[in-house]
């Protein structure tokens, strides 16, 4: 059992500032459009590991999903070659659907090497997480990626980590395994991520 660090007890995730007006009204809509996106999403990839469609949304907690939105600022930055935006991590959410502004910056790794994602008005772009690895037992692999900085403009990002509630119990799915497995709730995956420990 580990000690909750995250959220913080003072922090109220209910909070959402009043102004400006348009910026709720948005994010709100987009909320609501992003569910249908999550959910057809989990059910591709569901169908994709030869399970009926339904089986990774509810083995993410089904309709007690967590939705997390966190907006990256990146300002421009006088020596790009020596600093990196976001460290090289994979996201520990199941899925994250991320909306960037048109400054290129974000790489994965495949193969040994870095590409640059390119940015394509009006797309999504969307990382499998640390909990779609698990659950898939690795057929679906969390992708790595980092940010890089640009020396004139500002780089913006919206990601927003679809998450298990905490106390869900995250394992390999049991239809893909044959024996007992390594099965954790999604808050001590959290704590030890940020914490740098072993899973
Ligand atoms: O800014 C980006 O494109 C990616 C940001 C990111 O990887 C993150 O916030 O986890
Ligand atoms: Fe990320």
């Amino acid at each position: 059992m580990f000690n909750k660090i995250w959220p913080p007890s003072s922090m109220n995730f209910n909070f959402w500032p009043k102004n400006p007006p348009s910026y709720r009204e948005a994010n709100e809509e987009y909320a609501k459009c992003l569910r249908g996106v999550v959910d057809k999403l989990l059910m591709t990839l569901s169908l994709g590991l030869g399970l009926e469609g339904n089986v990774l949304k509810e083995a993410v907690g089904g309709d007690g999903v967590e939705y997390l939105l966190k907006i990256n600022y990146y300002p421009p930055c006088p020596r790009p070659d020596l600093a990196l935006g976001v460290v090289v991590h994979t996201d520990m959410s199941a899925i994250t659907v991320l909306v960037p502004n048109e400054v290129p910056g974000l790489q994965v790794f495949r193969d040994e090497h870095w590409f640059d994602a390119k940015y394509t008005p009006n797309a999504l772009i969307i990382h499998v997480g640390d909990q779609i690895e698990i659950l898939s037992n690795g057929k679906y692999k969390s992708v790595l990626h980092r940010t890089t900085v640009n020396k004139e403009k500002v780089r913006m990002s919206w990601p927003v980590f679809c998450s298990p509630p905490g106390d869900r119990i995250i394992g390999p799915l049991p239809q893909l395994v044959s024996d007992d497995n390594k099965t954790k709730k999604y808050k001590d995956y959290q704590y030890c991520k940020i914490n740098k420990l072993p899973q």
